[in-house]
């Protein structure tokens, strides 16, 4: 379970301000906002990567603090837009990374990469190719597969599939959303694209200049809609069909 509560923080000016959210064991929270709103800023103190100005995280009921920040990231999957892949590793060594340090041995590697090759619908031929001979969405399935090699409870996925062409997002979307469910893993993730966010979330949060507006099913955001704001960013989602 994730909870934050009354998150702030500033730079030059208010990037968050009192953010709560909570999210319940094995529930995914879709997280989407106006370009610059907070989000990414928002993920990245619940992974302990950035320090708020006040405010609590706490994560399996537990609160965040400098001395178990890193036992708590470790409960913690990242995913980020651009894959975050080592260039330079393979993508077999970019997920072993981690186990290697941990000291886990190769048979053991070897059969949570089989196990997540299944899972995440990857090719296994692919895991000797370095990251820029892999397709974005292959890099991407790379990048969910190193986030679960230490099966953390809980993923931060900050736009996965944001650069991701729309045929294989289609396909990607749907393979998250059955891992999610399979797994049973509290998720947050951020979209740009309220399509993805109402089918990947058993809810959605709406971000504004680093204020959550209103967090409620699709159904409850869009018949009531908790401001003009919240009206209006849901009619400015285009529909391919509206042309037709
Ligand atoms: N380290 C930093 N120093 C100063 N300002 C920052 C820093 N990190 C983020 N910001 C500012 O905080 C605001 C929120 O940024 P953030 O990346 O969290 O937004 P976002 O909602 O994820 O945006 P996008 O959807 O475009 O990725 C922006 O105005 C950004 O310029």
């Amino acid at each position: 379970m994730i909870q934050t509560r009354y998150i702030s923080k500033s730079y030059d000016q208010k990037v968050l301000d009192d953010v709560s959210l909570s999210i319940e064991k094995g529930k995914t929270v879709s997280l989407i906002g106006p370009s610059g709103c907070g989000k990414s800023t928002f993920l990245r103190i619940i992974m302990g990567l950035i320090q708020p100005d006040s405010g609590e995280i706490q994560i399996d009921g537990k609160v965040m603090a400098s001395k178990n920040a890193l036992a708590l990231r470790r409960k913690m999957g990242y995913v980020i837009q651009s894959g975050g892949l080592f260039p330079h590793l393979t993508a077999r060594e970019n997920l072993t990374l981690v186990t290697h340090y941990l000291g886990w041995d190769k048979a053991k590697e070897n059969e949570r990469i089989q196990e997540l090759s299944e899972l995440t619908n990857m090719n296994p031929s692919m895991l000797n190719r370095k990251p820029e001979n892999l397709s974005g969405g292959q890099a991407q399935r790379i990048s969910l597969m190193r986030a679960l090699m230490l099966d953390p409870p809980i993923l931060l996925m900050d736009e996965p599939l944001g650069s991701i062409d729309p045929l294989v997002r289609y396909e990607l979307q749907n393979d998250l959303r059955s891992i999610f469910r399979e797994l049973n893993k509290t998720v947050l993730l951020v979209t740009h694209d309220l399509g993805e966010a109402a089918f990947l979330g058993d809810e959605i949060a709406l971000m504004k200049a680093g204020e959550i507006i209103q967090t409620g099913s699709i159904k409850e955001i869009i018949e009531h809609p908790a401001n003009e704001f919240v009206k209006q960013f849901v009619q400015a989602q285009r529909s391919p069909l509206e042309e037709y």
